[in-house]
Order: C-alpha cells, then sequence, then structure tokens
C-alpha cells in the first residue's frame, strides 16, 4: 500500500478575482508533520479546508487516505482531526462538558467516551480544569483543551491551523512534545504556521506565498539547497551599512538582527566576503563572518521572487 497520504495535483481556488490557492502540488507521506508555512493570506487555511472537504476547490485534484475529496468528506469523518485557527468549542461549557460533546459528535458510545475523557483530561494535564469554563481558561489551557477534543476520535491524520499563535514559548513547545508523542502513536500531521521555530520542526515544509508553493523539503534540506551565501555584517552604523547595501546587485535581502546586520549573497557570487569588503569600502570597522543559513534566509530568498 502506499504511504501517500495526501496528495494533490494542480490544487487552485479562486474567490472572484483572488486566486487564493494557485495550482498546488503536495504529497504528503505517512507519520510526518507537514508544515504549511506563510505570512497572513497565503492560503494556508483555504488549502487545509479544502483537503478536510469544507470547501470546494475551483479546480485541481485532491486524494486524502487513498479517496477523493470533497466526495470522501463524509465517509473520511471519522479518520480526519482538523483543529482550526479559532477556538471551535464552547466557551460556557466546562471542560468536561466540552469532551462529553466532542465525543457525542464522533458517536463514542457513553461507556468508552467516560474513559477516553479521562485518559485526554490527563495526556493533555487538564484535570484541574475539569469543571472549568472554557471561556474562562488561560489561550494554552484551551489548545491543550482543543487538541484533546480534535483527538478524540483517534483520527489517523489531524490537521491543525497555526495551532500556537496565542500561546508563550514554553506552552508551544509541550504542545509539539504532544504532537510528536501523536505521530508516535502513528498519526501523520498537517500544521499550519508562521513561526519559523515551529516549521523548523516539521519533518518537511511548504512554502506558501499568495497561494503558490514556493519551495519544499524537509528543512535541513532547504537550508543545504539555499541559492544564497548568508554573511553577517557587525560594526557601527549599522542602519546606514543596510541603506548602502540594499537594491545593490546580488544582494537578496539584509535584516538586522541585534547588533549585527544578516545579508544574503546570490550563490553566484564567489566571493561573498569579499565582494561585500568592496561595496562596503567607505565603512572600515565592520567585521564581515559567513554564517550557516537559517529556515528564515531560506523563508526570505524563497518568497522574493515575482509574485504570480
Ligand atoms: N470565504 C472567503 N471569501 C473570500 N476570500 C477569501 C475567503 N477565504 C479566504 N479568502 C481569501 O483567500 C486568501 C487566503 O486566505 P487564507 O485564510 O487561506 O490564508 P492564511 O494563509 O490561512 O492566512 P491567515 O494566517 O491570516 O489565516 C486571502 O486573500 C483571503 O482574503
Amino acid at each position: 500500500m502506499s504511504d501517500i497520504v495526501v496528495s494533490t495535483q494542480g490544487l487552485t481556488r479562486r474567490f472572484g478575482e483572488n486566486t487564493a490557492v494557485n495550482n498546488l502540488d503536495l504529497e504528503i507521506r505517512t507519520g510526518q508533520i507537514y508544515g504549511f508555512l506563510g505570512p497572513n493570506g497565503c492560503g494556508k487555511t483555504t488549502t487545509m479546508r479544502m483537503l478536510t472537504g469544507l470547501l470546494t476547490p475551483s479546480s485541481g485534484a485532491i486524494s486524502v487516505l487513498g479517496r477523493s475529496m470533497p466526495d470522501a468528506a463524509e465517509p473520511l469523518k471519522d479518520e480526519i482531526g482538523y483543529m482550526t485557527q479559532i477556538f471551535s468549542y464552547y466557551r460556557d461549557l466546562t471542560v468536561l462538558e466540552n469532551l462529553r460533546f466532542a465525543a457525542e459528535i464522533y458517536g463514542i458510545p457513553a461507556k468508552s467516551a467516560a474513559n477516553r475523557i479521562d485518559e485526554l483530561l490527563n495526556t493533555y494535564d487538564l484535570t484541574t480544569n475539569v469543571h472549568q469554563l472554557s471561556g474562562s481558561m488561560s489561550g494554552g489551557q484551551r489548545q491543550k483543551l482543543a487538541l484533546a477534543a480534535t483527538v478524540m476520535h483517534r483520527p489517523k491524520l489531524l490537521f491543525l491551523d497555526e495551532p500556537t499563535s496565542a500561546v508563550d514559548p514554553e506552552t508551544r513547545r509541550t504542545f509539539w512534545e504532544q504532537l510528536f508523542d501523536l505521530v508516535d502513536q502513528g498519526a501523520t500531521m498537517i500544521v499550519s504556521t508562521h513561526f519559523m521555530d515551529e516549521a523548523e520542526r516539521c519533518h518537511r515544509l511548504a512554502i506558501l506565498q499568495h497561494g503558490v508553493k514556493k519551495a519544499d523539503g524537509s528543512p535541513s534540506q532547504l537550508m543545504d539547497d539555499l541559492q544564497a551565501d548568508v554573511v553577517e555584517v557587525e560594526g557601527p552604523d549599522l542602519r546606514k551599512v543596510k541603506h548602502a547595501l540594499d537594491g545593490q546587485p546580488k544582494i537578496l535581502s539584509t535584516a538586522q538582527v541585534g547588533s549585527r546586520l544578516r545579508v544574503l549573497v546570490e550563490k553566484s557570487e564567489p566571493q561573498p566576503v569579499d565582494m561585500l569588503r568592496g561595496q562596503l569600502a567607505a565603512f572600515p570597522d565592520l567585521s564581515l563572518t559567513p554564517q550557516r543559513p537559517n529556515l528564515e534566509d531560506v523563508f526570505v530568498s524563497a518568497t522574493r521572487g515575482p509574485e504570480q
């Protein structure tokens, strides 16, 4: 049996004149956490809604767990979990009531539901919040409740839309450990994010811009394949240094990070440090150091091309 869980060919969704998702080809394998990385409005949610059968594509084909979407949305309901970007449970119900409600939606009989709910309360550290109204919980607690409800029916395939945008870094870290536990138990996941640290945790990523896939691969593969060299510049007058470099040939981008300026130079330049020294001759007190690319460099480089 194929280990491809989700594939799309030429997936496109238009809203009037606006093409939210443009000719997207995806191939997502079992046991992976696959990330959609991109800024607001790049088409992450629209793609997820089409993959879960909630939205019909304008054109293109979708296969999910070997079946064609959106036609198979109903039979696949029990195999899929979708944690939406906005908390979609009831704020005026308690944690327990919300979990019971989720169990009912998935048709889990009362006795096994009670056991499953106990298990989820323990796994997601919600035992002290059982009778608390969801609306009075912190963002991090609500997110744990949303994950617990999403996995109630043990779905094989999980969609998580910007799951950690409202939580602090420590909570985000714990949340990701829980995602890897679910992968260990056999789940496959599609996670959308605009955080680089979160994207870096994915097994594989698609970088999206204006609905177009600009790059895809594992984070380390994307960093290795970057068509740019990275040089950090340290010294005085970094804002002036930046203005001197911006727009110059072979300079892909400049960004200040604390007391350093991170410069991306086109790969076609054989001596990036020497080339920069030449361009910055008016600033004699600078030190220039080559650096390993990070995912933000990949993102900047992938999304700076012409828009479609
Ligand atoms: N129902 C809709 N009607 C009209 N336009 C829509 C609709 N849903 C999405 N869009 C448009 O499609 C584009 C992609 O939106 P989408 O929500 O998929 O992006 P996103 O990457 O998930 O962004 P965000 O991080 O802000 O949720 C945007 O230009 C948005 O305005």
